[in-house]
């Protein structure tokens, strides 16, 4: 049993403007007790355009949730016309931010080495990044997906000292799984988070390695998060169309009672 505090995450990716995100926080907040939060961390991973009311809610009614944001810049200011930059959510008081989503690997062909200087903003401004990785369909099926991941966290990591690696965050989410429907079974996500691990070892050093939480992310509900969080090596959840179900998220949280 490891002593990683496991982190149930939900990414919103482009859904619930500012006023959802507000009704939506509110109703998690009533949803979860005092004692969820002291098994598990939980963070919300809303659109920018949501982060202000956000803070507002958590800081004002003094919410145990955790907020951040779903990329961030390279740069920390200047001619970068559309980016939010480091200081920015910083100022925000966001915790988190994602690096590196497979949405933005593909959609915005982000690749590791920009990954690691997005990783290297977030540490510099005192934020944790959730660096995703994980393979495509057509390299699982050759079989290939643990060197592929690795080479994802040799590259976003490069470079970056212990005592920072020590507090990132990893998720595993297998591309193939995020929004089919179609989950990985708790043995694949374990294989992958296992092979991180002990990647992490390598780089760093068993004691740094144990302390990094490994998230699982694709397909992630109720009915199937307790199987995957009873893995060794999986350390919580990045859930996406899960978490706009505040009710279902708040039992993904509570995935002890499942
Ligand atoms: O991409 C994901 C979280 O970042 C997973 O999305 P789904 O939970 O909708 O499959």
């Amino acid at each position: 049993m490891s002593d990683r505090m496991p982190l149930m995450a939900g990414n919103w990716k482009m859904n619930l403007n500012h006023l959802e995100a507000i009704a939506h926080v509110q109703k998690l907040a009533f949803g979860l007790a005092d004692k969820d939060y002291e098994a598990v961390e939980v963070a919300v991973l809303p659109p920018f355009v949501d982060l202000r009311s956000v803070q507002t809610l958590v800081e004002g009614d003094k919410l145990k949730i955790k907020y951040g944001a779903q990329d961030v810049s390279a740069h920390d200011s200047g001619a970068y016309t559309g980016e939010i930059s480091g200081p920015m959510l910083a100022k925000l008081r966001c915790a988190y931010v994602v690096v590196g989503h497979s949405e933005r690997r593909q959609y915005h062909h982000e690749t590791d080495e920009l990954c690691n200087a997005k990783v290297k903003a977030a540490f510099r401004n005192d934020l944790t990044p959730i660096l995703c990785v994980g393979e495509g369909l057509d390299v699982r099926k050759a079989g290939n997906q643990v060197a592929h991941t690795l080479g994802q966290v040799d590259g976003g990591l490069k470079d970056v000292p212990a005592e920072q690696a020590e507090t990132i965050v990893i998720a595993y989410e297998p591309v193939w799984a995020i929004g089919t429907g179609e989950v990985a079974t708790p043995e694949d996500a374990q294989e992958v988070c296992g092979a991180i691990r002990g990647r992490l070892a390598e780089l760093y050093g068993q004691e740094v390695a144990d302390k990094v939480r490994i998230q699982y992310g694709g397909s992630v509900k109720s009915g199937n998060v307790a199987a995957i969080m009873a893995k060794p090596d999986v350390d919580g959840a990045l859930v996406g169309g899960a978490s706009l179900d505040a009710d279902e998220f708040v039992k993904i949280v509570r995935f002890r009672d499942q």
